[in-house]
């Protein structure tokens, strides 16, 4: 068993669909009953190690097999001696198979299964065991009844392969007949078994599961799931990007160009830039919208200021990487007569990262949007990074529509515009063609503050422009999973300003 965001490496997510076909699989090849008697084991052995102290337990059972592990654990739990109390919500419908062994066991065992819908008295943990991956619909009635006493009970909480309520593949509740969102139990720990499922690394699946464990049952790893989660920093693929060459120069380290920083949002482009330069390109020039930015010059003396006047065919346009969008503004709008850079970045540029205000003004204009989707296939390579509201102005989707299924928006997002998408917030989803879904696990909500998104724009720029031919999936995961690795034990709310000295301290780190 592991606490799996403690992990370094990559581990292979699963939609419901494929835990199905892995479960399927599994037990064929298992004895009857292994798999929940393993699983509620190891419930049973996670329940001791989180709450050693514990002497009353409330475990609360669904009709499914999640259920069935619960059962299974409060075996083993009284057979310790604990005072364990269970109840058992079940519909018309016979349990499952796997279900009625470990309600026969839990019985002959001697112990006393009810219906209470509260939290006995002097209770100090809770196990949902209510539902699991076999969620079909918001939960009502006795469940929706049991879920508001879990949460308003006030005791720890550990759920059995999810917190109830929650579903699987999109980290949402699951709605209602009205649309409306179900009730969702609130654990301190969620114990996921067999295989990992998305929808406890994003959406609001981490504010739900707590810490999220993870056993497999013995059942090895094989990556034929839907997406990956990167769980922690990746610290020896960023060594190999930070190493230096004795010999090197700072043309060895590529160079970024940064367009953006319109009035009154200068900060913006400011921040992208610095935050290119902490990550290592050799030069770092910015264009400023802003022609108070553009005549002053910046704080950073490092800084290049990029010459006045369009860009064109005379532009060195293979030697740069662009950071594009970023406190910008209307200033790149493609309205006719105002020259904005923008179609000649979309037609030029080979390595763009596009942001913030860059795609509200292609959510604005189809005739951005044609130009961005025959980039990839003129080997000119892009990667969007819209927090929710700008993926929901691209895709013409309500925001909400975004954050109820995140992997698929990303998806979406990626096959209509070509291109590789990181959608930000918790749980940042990075989509490419092709290529399986990354859920980058690292990072909280210190960075939930203005401009850490433009840091995160320009660090991916910066890493860009020192590989310029690492594959642009890759290099949105690294740059991602870097981002967030900086906000651990960082103060909160983390400014802008500081997260780029943050990340840049971690090179330092290095092994
Ligand atoms: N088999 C094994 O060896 C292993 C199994 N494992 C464990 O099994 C779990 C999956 O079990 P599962 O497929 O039985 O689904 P589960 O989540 O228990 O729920 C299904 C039941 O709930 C009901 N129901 C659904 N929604 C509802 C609602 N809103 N409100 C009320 N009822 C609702 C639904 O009824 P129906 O929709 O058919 O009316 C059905 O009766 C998995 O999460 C893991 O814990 C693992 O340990 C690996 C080894
Ligand atoms: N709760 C969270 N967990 C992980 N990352 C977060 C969280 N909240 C915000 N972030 C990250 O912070 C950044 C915010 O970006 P964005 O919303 O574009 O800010 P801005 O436009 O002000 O720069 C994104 O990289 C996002 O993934
Ligand atoms: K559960």
């Amino acid at each position: 068993m592991i606490e799996v965001l403690h992990q370094a490496g990559r581990f292979p997510l699963f939609s419901s669909e494929g835990c199905r076909a892995l479960e399927a699989a599994a037990l064929a090849r298992s004895p009857a009953r292994a798999l929940m008697a393993q699983a509620g084991l190891a419930v049973a052995r996670l329940a001791l190690a989180v709450a050693p102290h514990a002497r009353c337990i409330w475990i609360v059972c669904g009709p499914g097999n999640n259920g069935g592990d619960g059962l299974v654990a409060a075996r083993h739990l009284a057979g310790l001696g604990l005072e364990v109390h269970v109840s058992h919500l079940r519909g018309n419908k016979p349990l499952p198979a796997d279900a009625q062994w470990a309600w026969q066991t839990a019985t002959d065992a001697g112990l006393q299964i009810g219906r209470a819908l509260q939290a006995p008295d002097g209770c100090e943990l809770i196990i949902d065991a209510l539902l699991g991956l076999g969620l079909q619909r918001a939960p009502g009635g006795t469940f929706a009844q049991a879920i508001q006493a879990i949460n308003a009970s006030g005791v720890p909480v550990l759920s059995v392969d999810l917190p109830s309520g929650l579903h699987a593949d999109t980290g949402c509740p699951c709605p209602d007949a009205q649309a409306r969102p179900g009730a969702v139990v609130n654990a301190q720990h969620t114990l996921c078994l067999l295989s990992l499922k998305p929808g406890l690394f994003t959406g609001q699946g981490r504010d739900h599961a707590g810490r999220i464990w993870f056993d497999d049952l013995g059942v090895p790893a094989v990556d034929g799931g839907s997406g990956r989660l990167i769980a922690r920093g990746e610290r020896e693929r960023w060594q190999a990007l930070a190493r230096r060459a004795h010999v090197s120069h700072k043309g060895s380290y590529g160079q970024v160009l940064v367009i953006g920083g319109a009035a009154h949002m200068e900060g913006a482009a400011l921040l992208a830039a610095s935050s290119a330069l902490a990550a290592g390109a050799g030069k770092v020039h910015l264009k400023a919208l802003s022609g108070a930015l553009q005549a002053a010059g910046t704080s950073r003396l490092e800084l290049m200021r990029w010459p006045e006047g369009p860009l064109d065919g005379q532009t060195p346009w293979q030697d740069l990487t662009l950071v594009v969008g970023c406190g910008a503004g209307h200033g790149l709008d493609v309205t006719p007569g105002l020259g904005s850079p923008l179609p000649e970045i979309l037609r030029q540029a080979p390595r763009l990262v596009l942001d913030a205000d860059g795609l509200n003004t292609v959510s604005r204009s189809t005739m951005a949007q044609e130009l961005l989707r025959a980039r990839r296939s003129a080997g000119l390579r892009t990667l969007l990074t819209p927090h929710p509201l700008e993926a929901a102005r691209l895709l013409a989707w309500p925001v909400a529509q975004v954050q109820a299924d995140r992997l698929a928006a990303a998806r979406v997002l990626s096959s209509a515009l070509d291109c590789s998408v990181v959608l930000k917030g918790s749980g940042s989803v990075i989509a490419s063609p092709g290529e399986p879904v990354h859920v980058n696990g690292s990072g909280n909500a210190a960075l939930a503050g203005a401009g850490t998104g433009d840091v995160l724009a320009g660090w991916l720029a910066g890493l860009w422009a020192q590989a310029p031919a690492m594959p642009v999936h890759e290099l949105a995961t690294l740059g991602a999973a870097w981002h967030g690795e900086a906000a651990h034990g960082a103060q909160v709310p983390l400014r802008a300003a500081d997260l780029i000295e943050h990340m840049h301290a971690l090179q330092a780190s290095l092994p």
